[in-house]
């Protein structure tokens, strides 16, 4: 990136942490980056890394190009109402990560005719590893989209939509995915210490497996199934674990896991967005 946006985060927790930390190691300067918090002790620490900190979303909406909303969905429209003057007169982009509420909620509790981009971002961020759905209103300019495209890139894989509704199923594979993949390391290291293995080992060999298959995937021409199968020898091992995992219909309860995310996504966005 060659010009850096002032850029801020309004809440400074799990997810604009991870943002955060991805740019930083990405070479975003430290200085050109606010985090707005109501308790300043929460941000010390970023504080000292040489971000800028604030208890004034209000100062951080009059005096940043690009704004990310990273305060829990719940409470958006409570932080959004009192900053629509200054939203008004400085027109920044806003970036919200917010799950489930649309573009045109925000907008509304931003007094209209604001640029909003919707960004469904993961945890993973924080590695650089990050993936990132993104949709943007009517209202957001191309260097808007650049901008956010800059910003969000920088912390991982980026894929833009054109059906807001879509970022519903993008929460469910990858905004909340991460949790998946923990919960799967979690069952795997406890079957690993049940069969025998130290804490530490299972956990060494569980970690170090889930990156070779991932990483492995990604570098293949083959998809999954056939990485799968290479792994499965006939009457051997692996096949006996599948079986136990199909005879307990894995796929069904993937498939009801993520419905249920994306089913929660669009009551959120019913509940939080009036
Ligand atoms: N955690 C994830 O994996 C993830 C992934 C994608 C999207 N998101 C979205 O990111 C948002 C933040 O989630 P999180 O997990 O980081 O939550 P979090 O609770 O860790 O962070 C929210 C932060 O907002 C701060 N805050 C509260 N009131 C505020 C105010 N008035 N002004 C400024 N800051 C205020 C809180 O002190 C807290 O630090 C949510 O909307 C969530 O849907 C999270
Ligand atoms: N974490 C947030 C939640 O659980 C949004 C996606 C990941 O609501």
């Amino acid at each position: 990136m060659k010009n850096y946006p002032t850029l801020a985060f309004i809440g400074a927790g799990n997810m604009a942490r991870a943002i955060i930390g991805g740019l930083i190691k990405q070479g975003y300067p430290a200085n050109k980056i606010w985090a707005s918090e109501p308790d300043l002790s929460r941000i010390q620490d970023l504080q000292t890394q040489g971000l800028n900190v604030t208890d004034s979303n209000i100062d951080v909406v009059s005096n940043a190009d690009v704004v990310v909303l990273a305060v829990k969905p719940q409470i958006l429209k409570a932080v959004l109402l009192p900053l629509s003057e200054a939203a008004q007169q400085s027109k920044p982009l806003f970036i919200s990560v917010a799950a489930g509420i649309t573009s045109s909620s925000i907008n509304r509790w931003l007094g209209g005719n604001q640029s909003v981009v919707r960004c469904m971002p993961n945890t993973p961020a924080l590695v650089g590893l990050g993936a990132s759905g993104l949709f943007a209103n009517s209202d957001v300019s191309d260097e808007q989209r650049n901008q956010a495209e800059a910003v969000m890139s920088a912390t991982g894989l980026t894929l833009w939509v054109e059906d807001e509704q879509q970022l519903h199923a993008i929460t469910a594979v990858s905004g909340s995915g991460p949790a998946y993949y923990f919960l799967f390391m979690e069952a795997m290291i406890s079957a690993g210490v049940q069969q025998g293995l130290t804490l530490d080992a299972a956990t060494q060999l569980t970690l170090q497996t889930a990156k070779g298959a991932a990483e492995m995937a990604l570098q293949s021409d083959v998809d999954p199934a056939e990485l799968r199968r290479r792994v499965t020898s006939p009457n051997g091992t692996t096949e006996q674990a599948i079986l136990a995992f199909q005879r307990h219909d894995l796929e069904g309860i993937v498939a009801d896991a993520m419905g249920a995310c994306a089913t929660r996504s669009i009551a959120m966005a019913e509940e939080l967005g009036k």
